[in-house]
């Protein structure tokens, strides 16, 4: 049988990057993607006027430089996000008592982040259980602080592991906002654009069903289908990594260390209108919702193209996913009735991608860690079970669960398949 120098599972961002780089050093290479596109979490629709939207990952900022300089070789121009005008509150609050609000949840995040990560008092707390603890903190910034939690990372804070998610914000470093731009053309045409440069390397439509390894040569098993490599890299998500059966099992601290994920909870949901009327009021366009929690919107237009962004995560997700379509069209309409007035009420088009339960993402916008006992799971990840790498954007030692980090997540797992790769074999594959 022909052995491949390595094969990569999960043509998102990770596994793009992982193959592209794999590639580049000269190595044979197989993506198998399971679904008939890539870009995993990142992916693309087009409205009924023609406009191709973002449904998954979508904004970034010139801190986030892997991705920027990715953009840019590929030839894309980013627009910014218009943030100019007032945002609204809901409930309404006076705009300065809004925005001090919102600097007293940045000084929590700031104490959050310089917390001890080896302090034992920390070690069995969620994030709810610490915010309880901060009671020289307003409550009404503590509430937001929860919000957050809950809009973006999707789970309720009652049950995010607080060291985790300690670690994971000090490595989210951006100091402009991770909202600032995004691509007009779509963020998923630039994953279409790198998957090009990889041709019959990438297979569509092939879902690994099992993994068979030995300490020099792993078995890629997809339905009636074998592939065999030195090595395999599995650039899916903690939760979708577990689903996969392995021979023989792998190790019972790695087996925990992927059970300690729950997936996020999210829906995006796009609302287009006939032009940007918010803005004529000086709004920006932006709604923070403190009730009912975690939910926010944003402007998202562009050239011709007037729409909002509405972003439900966390346990409202959760609850909008088991109830009717139309009846969360509704309160869609209803919430930014609400906040803009009956225009807002009556937008053109809401087109809606639930995420929550997703069968090739498990959820979004990404993974977290629920295991209070769970402390060095990202870090027993990491280390594999050579010839088994694992790699996604939640193991990003920079930007976790953003597109960013998956880059470099995926280059970090290819830097190891080269590294053990002999020189001279690396130098005679390739193109
Ligand atoms: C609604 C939404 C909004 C977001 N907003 C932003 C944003 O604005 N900015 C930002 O930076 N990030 C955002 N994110 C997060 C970002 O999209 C992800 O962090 C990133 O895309 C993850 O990339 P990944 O390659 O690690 O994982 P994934 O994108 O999940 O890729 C994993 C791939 O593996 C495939 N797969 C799964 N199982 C198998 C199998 N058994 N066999 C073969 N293939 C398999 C999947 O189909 C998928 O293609 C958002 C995500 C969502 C969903």
């Amino acid at each position: 049988m022909p052995e491949r120098d390595a094969i990569v599972v999960g043509a998102g961002f990770t596994g793009l990057s992982a193959a592209l780089e794999l590639v580049g050093a000269g190595l044979d290479v197989l993506l198998l993607e399971a679904r008939d596109r890539v870009g995993g979490k990142v992916e693309s629709e087009t409205l009924p006027d023609g406009t191709r939207i973002d449904t998954g990952g979508q904004f970034f900022c010139r801190d986030m430089s892997e991705l920027m300089a990715l953009i840019a070789e590929n030839g894309k121009t980013p627009v910014m996000t218009h943030y100019d005008g007032e945002a609204i509150y809901r409930p309404p609050v006076p705009p300065q008592q809004g925005f001090a609000r919102w600097q007293g949840v940045d000084a929590l995040r700031d104490r959050m982040i310089a917390t001890d990560p080896d302090d034992p008092e920390l070690a069995k707390l969620t994030v709810a259980d610490w915010v309880a603890r901060q009671d020289d903190v307003p409550a009404d910034v503590r509430k937001s602080f929860l919000r957050l939690i809950k809009g973006l990372w999707c789970r309720a804070p009652e049950e995010v592991a607080f060291t985790w998610l300690a670690s994971n914000d000090r490595r989210i470093t951006n100091t402009y906002s991770e909202m600032e731009m995004f691509l007009p053309g779509t963020l998923h045409a630039l994953a279409d654009q790198l998957a090009a440069r990889l041709g019959d390397r990438l297979r569509l439509g092939t879902p690994a069903t099992g993994i068979e390894y030995s300490d020099t040569s792993v078995t890629v098993i997809a339905g009636d289908e074998r592939f065999f490599a030195k090595r395999v890299i599995l650039a899916l998500p903690p939760v979708m990594i577990r689903r996969l059966p392995f021979s023989p099992a792998l190790p019972e601290r790695l087996q925990k260390a992927l059970s300690a994920w729950a997936p996020g909870l999210s829906i995006k949901l796009q609302v287009t209108y006939d032009k940007p009327f918010w803005r004529e009021r000086g709004l920006s366009g932006a709604v923070m919702w403190h009730e009912p929690q975690g939910l926010y919107a944003c402007d998202a237009s562009h050239d011709d193209y007037a729409g909002l962004i509405v972003f439900v995560g966390g346990p409202e997700a959760q609850r909008w996913h088991r109830r009717p379509r139309e009846e969360l069209t509704t309160f869609i309409r209803e919430q930014l009735s609400a906040a803009f007035g009956p225009q807002g009420g009556d937008p053109r088009d809401i087109h809606v991608r639930d995420w929550v339960d997703d069968p090739w993402s498990g959820g979004a916008y990404s993974d977290v860690v629920v295991d209070l006992d769970a402390r060095y799971a990202e870090d027993i990840i990491n280390e594999g079970v050579p010839p088994v790498h694992f790699a996604s954007s939640e193991l990003s030692p920079s930007y976790p669960g953003y597109v960013d980090g998956a880059i470099v997540a995926g280059r970090l797992a290819a830097a190891r398949i080269i590294a053990a790769t002999p020189r001279s074999q690396s130098e005679a594959g390739g193109d």
